[in-house]
Order: structure tokens, then C-alpha cells, then sequence
């Protein structure tokens, strides 16, 4: 998916009004950003216009000011300059910068002031050049002065040393009055030397009249020292004039500077002040653009609350456990999106699971009525309690309410203590009987789901019918075994028994203690019928199972083996106890005083064979083998007697 089409798409799962409000903060954005670049970018041009029209100016405006003190300076210098090489020098220096000045005025931008400048510049070249030229005569004035005034005091001196002592005085008065002259500087101070001068010349006329000649002549003739120190102070005047108007020119040129300097300053401060109103016009627009989007984030983050938020709180609820989506939170997702789409379906999803729910629920309800009323005995538990329980179940046992399973009998309890973990009932207590009611129950056990809660459910199934058939049963077996393994003329047991004996002792279910077989057998009984009929023979062998059964030891079976042959088959290996309880057998036989008068001993008699078996290797029969040989030793010795092996 292209950028274009998942921003689209993004924006068309938010909803329209959350779409249109990013839009417009993303358009708000844009275009704020874009004035403030256009304003900042217009402010950047604007400075850099004024500075690249300005500095330059301000820079050549300062070099002219620069150039121009420092030809006030050359024209000082020049002026108080007594040297002609150095006036040259300065002259020449004053002309460079008399170019560059020229230079910077051209380059300037020409309004009044610069134009007053050139002009000052034109009017300040020619009174410089002026002045040079003046330097210049100055110099020659100067040495021709200088000149005529050493041969003039060099002719005095001449005089004064060749003359007479009473007319020096006025030749030592002009020489002093020379050096005056020559130290003069100012008009008043020349006029009075002069004066003094011509009075000493007009003395000399009297009095010295070759020196007067020669004075008056180098002193106050045309071209004379009066008159070359006259060309001299004048020529200095007018130096000092065209330098005095030079300055004025060069005081007019600074005053000329300082307009300039004070439009450009205006000029600068004029762009400065649009520069802050425009940079305050900026931060204004800056203001109100992030005030509008800080009002536009406000509204935005109030519609996410009271909408998105609201969704995402609908949606809590979707999902909760318990939640429920309510007609006007279902509003908030439109379905043309996909999570509009999906909440949709999940609200349907839920109604379906809900009404589902419910009639389950219901179901539960009637299924639970239905069973607490029904004759099934159930109830369930969960750990120690008792959350429900049948009617049916509650009265097998009226005596107590069941609220916990402590309240069952105290085998139910036990049986419920290790339940059972699979779903499918199994039994854990068979043939419960419930001596209240005289009924019998098989308890079984399953794990169940209660309520969202695991449980075992306990169901109690009435059996008394089936024990009692079973017990009915087991008693009519056991009579038709008995019947099958007794014998019918004496009720002893009959050989059956012996033929079972001998098999539980090779399966080894008789305990392999050992035991005894105790072998009777009735002397001369052949003859005992044969003289008294076989009925009476019948009666006599009753009388002597009688006798057996009564010395019979418990857990000892009494047998009559066949004919008048019987057996005590005895758990015991007791030799002497064994041999006791034969001889007592006989004795009481014998003590019955059955007439037998076939018989040595007058009365009916018994022999006896008692055989020991050996403990866990002998078998019954063998065993009874050798209580057979011993009653046949008995026999063989004479009868009514024990032979014990
Ligand atoms: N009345 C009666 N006689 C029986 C019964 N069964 C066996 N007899 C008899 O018992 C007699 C057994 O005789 P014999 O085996 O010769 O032994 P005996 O005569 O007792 O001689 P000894 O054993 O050597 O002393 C037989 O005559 C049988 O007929 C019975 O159920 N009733």
C-alpha cells in the first residue's frame, strides 16, 4: 500500500471530524510555517539590502572622514613647515589623499551633503597647492632675508670693530635691533623693530655716514632687508590664511560628515524600527497562529476525549467480563471502518454469546429444578461446601442440613477426601448402607462445572435391590454348595469338600502353616450291617458323625470320606494335640456303647491314621495317603486305636 493510500485510509478510520480537525492543524502547520519562513525570509532580505546599501557607505564614509583629518593634518603640517623637502612630501601625500577622498565622494551615493563635499574637496586642492607654492617662495624669501640680513650685521659688526669707541653705541643699538627684527614675529612687533631700525639708520647718517650708506642701502632700499622681511611676514600671512581657510573648509567638511552620518542614522534607525515592527509583527502572527493551534489542540483533545476516548471506553466494555456495549457506545464506531467493522460484529458476537447465556442459563435453572425435585440423589461440592444438593439426596439423611460434606457420614467423608479428577463418575464408595432407612447406595464421583466453578458432583444410587438379590443369592448358593459338599445321611461334609481342600491347598489359599489329616474308620463295620441290617448301620455312622462334629475345632473341617470312613482335615501340626483329639474321638465313640458283637472289643469302635503334613511342600492327597497307611497300621494293631505318622 502506498504512503498516500495508508494515510487516506488512516484517516478515514478516525472519522470524518477527527480527519478534518488534523487537517486543518496539519494545514494550519503548514501554512504558519510557510508566512513565518516568507516574513523571516522578507525581514533577512530587507537587513541584508540595507546593510549591503549601507555599510558600505558608512565604511566609505569613515575612510573619507579619515582622509580627510589627515589632510587637515598634512595642511597644518605644511603650513608650519619650514623645511621645502618636507613641505614637497606633505604636498605629495596631501594629493593622494586628496585622490582617495575624490574616490570615496564618486563612490558614495550623491545627495546634497556629498555633493558640498566635492566642492569643499575642489575648493581645498588648489588653496593646498597654494600653500605649498607659498612654502615654496617662503623658503627663497626666507634664505634671501636670512641672506641680506647676515651681510647687513656682518657690516655693522665690520664697523664696530674698526671704529671709534664714542660711535659704536649705535651700531651695537642696529645690532640688537637686527636681532630683534630677525626674532619679530608679530606685525606690531616688526612696525616697532623697524622703527627703532630707521632712527638708528637716520643716527648713522650723522654720525657714520660709510655705515649708514651700507645700512641704509641693504636695510631700507627696494628689495632691501625691510622689504624682503615685508614679502616674508606677508607671504606667511597668506599661508596662514588659505590655512586658516582651509581648516574652515576641513571644519566645514566634518559638519558636512556629521549630516551625512546623522541621514545615515536616520536612515539606519528608520530600518531598524521597521525591522522591529515588522519582527513584532512576525512574533504577533506567531502568537496568534499558536494560539489558534493551542485552541485547535484544546478542541481536538476534548473531541478525543468525549469520542475517541469514548470508543476506546466502549471498547473496555466490549471486552470486559461483564461489559456491556450499550446502544449510544455502539454509535461512536461508524461501520464503514475496519474497527467500526469489527466492533460491530463483536457486539453481535456478544448478543449471540449473551442470549446463548441466558439459555443456558435458564436451561441450568430448569435442569437444576428439575433434578433437585427428581428422585436423583446428587449434590455438589466445592472444596468443604455443599452448593447444591437434591431433594432426594437430602432425605437420606434427614438428620442433618448439608452444608458442608462433614455433615455426610463419616465414609462418605472419607471417601470424598481424595476425589476423584476425571469427568466421568466413578465410584468411590460401594454398597454405602444407610442404616437410617435400612437402603444401600453406590457413591460415585465426577469433576463438573458450576457456576464458572469446578466441582464434584456426588451422586448417591440406591442399590438395595440389587445387594438384596445379591445376598439372596449368595445364600442360596452357599445352600447349594453346602448341600453339594454335604453328606446327606450324616450332614458332615462329604468327599467334595476334600477334592476342594486339596485344590485351595495347591492354589495355596489354605495358609501353608501346614495341617493334619485325622483318618477314621469303623471297625468291622461289614459286620456290623451284616448282624444288624443296614438302617441300624445307618444310625450307628449318624452317632459317630455326631462325635466328629462335636470335637470338630473351629476352622476344621469334619468329612466323611466315603462308606464308614471319615477325616478331620485340621489347620494344625500340633503332634500331641492332634493325637489327644483323635483318641478323644474314639473314646466318646466307644463311650457310646453301640452293641457289636462281631467286634473284639463288644462295642462299636473306631481306628484312626493321623498324618502331618509337611509345611508348604506336601500336598493333601499325599498327605492323606499317609494317614491312610498309618489307619491301616491302626488296623493292623488291633484296631480302636491311633496311629499317628
Ligand atoms: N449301613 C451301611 N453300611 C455301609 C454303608 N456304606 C458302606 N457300608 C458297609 O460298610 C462295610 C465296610 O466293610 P469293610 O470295608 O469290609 O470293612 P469292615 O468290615 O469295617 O472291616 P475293617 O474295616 O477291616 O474293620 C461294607 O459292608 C459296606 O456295605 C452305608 O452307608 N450304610
Amino acid at each position: 500500500m502506498s504512503h498516500t493510500k495508508k494515510i487516506a485510509a488512516c484517516f478515514y478510520s478516525l472519522g470524518w471530524r477527527a480527519s478534518l480537525a488534523l487537517s486543518l492543524m496539519v494545514a494550519l502547520l503548514i501554512g504558519s510555517g510557510w508566512y513565518s519562513y516568507a516574513q523571516i525570509n522578507a525581514l533577512t532580505q530587507a537587513t541584508e539590502k540595507h546593510a549591503s546599501e549601507h555599510l558600505p557607505s558608512l565604511e566609505l564614509l569613515n575612510a573619507t572622514q579619515l582622509s580627510i583629518t589627515r589632510l587637515a593634518n598634512l595642511s597644518g603640517n605644511i603650513a608650519n613647515s619650514s623645511a621645502p623637502a618636507e613641505v614637497r612630501v606633505l604636498l605629495a601625500e596631501v594629493r593622494s589623499e586628496i585622490i582617495n577622498i575624490r574616490r570615496y565622494l564618486n563612490t558614495l551615493e550623491k545627495n546634497p551633503e556629498i555633493e558640498a563635499l566635492n566642492k569643499v574637496v575642489d575648493l581645498l586642492e588648489p588653496n593646498i597647492e597654494q600653500i605649498g607654492v607659498y612654502k615654496a617662495t617662503l623658503a627663497q624669501l626666507q634664505h634671501d632675508y636670512d641672506k641680506q640680513y647676515l651681510s647687513v650685521v656682518d657690516a655693522v659688526i665690520q664697523y664696530l670693530m674698526s671704529a671709534d669707541a664714542d660711535n659704536k653705541l649705535v651700531a651695537v643699538n642696529l645690532v640688537r635691533q637686527l636681532a630683534a627684527l630677525n626674532e619679530a614675529e608679530r606685525q606690531f612687533e616688526v612696525a616697532q623693530v623697524r622703527r627703532e631700525i630707521q632712527a638708528s639708520i637716520q643716527e648713522l647718517k650723522l654720525q657714520q655716514s660709510d655705515l649708514y650708506d651700507a645700512t641704509h642701502a641693504a636695510i631700507l632700499a627696494d628689495g632691501g632687508l625691510f622689504e624682503n622681511r615685508h614679502n616674508f611676514d606677508q607671504l606667511q600671512a597668506d599661508i596662514m590664511r588659505l590655512d586658516t581657510q582651509n581648516r574652515i573648509l576641513l571644519g566645514n567638511v566634518v559638519d558636512y560628515g556629521k549630516r551625512v552620518y546623522s541621514s545615515m542614522e536616520q536612515s539606519v534607525m528608520a530600518q531598524a524600527t521597521s525591522l522591529r515592527e515588522n519582527s513584532e509583527s512576525v512574533s504577533q502572527s506567531f502568537f496568534w497562529v499558536a494560539s489558534i493551534q493551542v485552541l485547535l489542540g484544546i478542541l481536538l483533545f476534548v473531541y478525543f476525549r468525549y469520542r475517541v476516548f469514548a470508543r476506546l471506553s466502549a471498547l473496555r466494555h466490549l471486552v470486559s467480563e461483564d461489559g456491556m456495549i450499550d446502544a449510544d457506545e455502539l454509535g461512536y464506531f461508524d461501520k464503514r471502518n475496519e474497527i467500526g467493522q469489527l466492533v460491530h460484529q463483536l457486539d453481535s458476537y456478544l448478543k449471540t454469546i449473551r442470549s446463548q447465556q441466558q439459555q443456558i442459563a435458564n436451561v441450568s435453572v430448569q435442569l437444576e429444578n428439575i433434578i433437585r425435585q427428581s428422585q436423583m440423589r446428587v449434590a455438589v461440592l466445592a472444596e468443604d461446601n455443599v452448593l447444591f444438593c437434591s431433594e432426594s439426596l437430602a432425605a437420606v439423611f434427614p438428620e442433618h442440613p448439608l452444608n458442608t460434606i462433614y455433615d455426610f457420614p463419616e465414609k462418605v467423608v472419607a471417601a470424598l477426601q481424595d476425589p476423584p479428577t476425571s469427568t466421568e463418575p466413578e465410584l468411590i464408595l460401594s454398597a454405602f448402607y444407610d442404616a437410617h432407612h435400612q437402603r444401600w447406595y453406590d457413591v460415585s464421583c465426577s469433576q463438573v462445572m458450576w457456576s464458572d466453578q469446578a466441582a464434584s458432583l456426588i451422586s448417591f444410587a440406591d442399590v438395595t435391590e440389587r445387594v438384596r438379590v445379591t445376598t439372596e443369592f449368595k445364600r442360596t448358593l452357599s445352600a447349594v454348595e453346602n448341600e453339594a459338599f454335604l453328606d446327606p445321611l450324616t450332614g458332615l461334609y462329604n468327599r467334595k469338600m476334600l477334592d476342594k481342600r486339596e485344590r485351595q491347598v495347591n492354589s495355596k489359599k489354605i495358609a501353608q502353616n501346614g495341617f493334619a489329616v485325622l483318618l477314621f474308620d469303623v471297625d468291622f463295620f461289614k459286620d456290623y450291617n451284616d448282624h444288624y441290617g443296614h438302617l441300624r448301620g445307618d444310625e450307628a455312622l449318624k452317632m459317630v458323625a455326631e462325635v466328629l462334629r462335636r470335637n470338630c475345632p473351629e476352622h476344621a473341617d469334619a468329612i466323611r470320606y466315603g462308606g464308614e470312613e471319615f477325616v478331620l482335615l485340621i489347620n494344625s501340626r500340633d503332634r500331641a494335640t492332634l493325637t489327644e483329639l483323635a483318641n478323644l474321638v474314639l473314646d466318646e465313640v466307644f463311650a457310646l456303647e453301640q452293641q457289636h458283637p462281631t467286634s473284639a472289643y463288644g462295642y462299636l469302635s473306631l481306628s484312626c491314621g493321623i498324618a502331618i503334613s509337611e509345611p508348604g511342600v506336601e500336598s493333601l492327597l499325599a498327605c492323606f495317603d499317609r494317614a491312610d497307611q498309618c489307619l491301616y497300621q491302626a488296623k493292623n494293631n488291633g484296631r480302636n486305636c491311633v496311629v499317628v505318622a
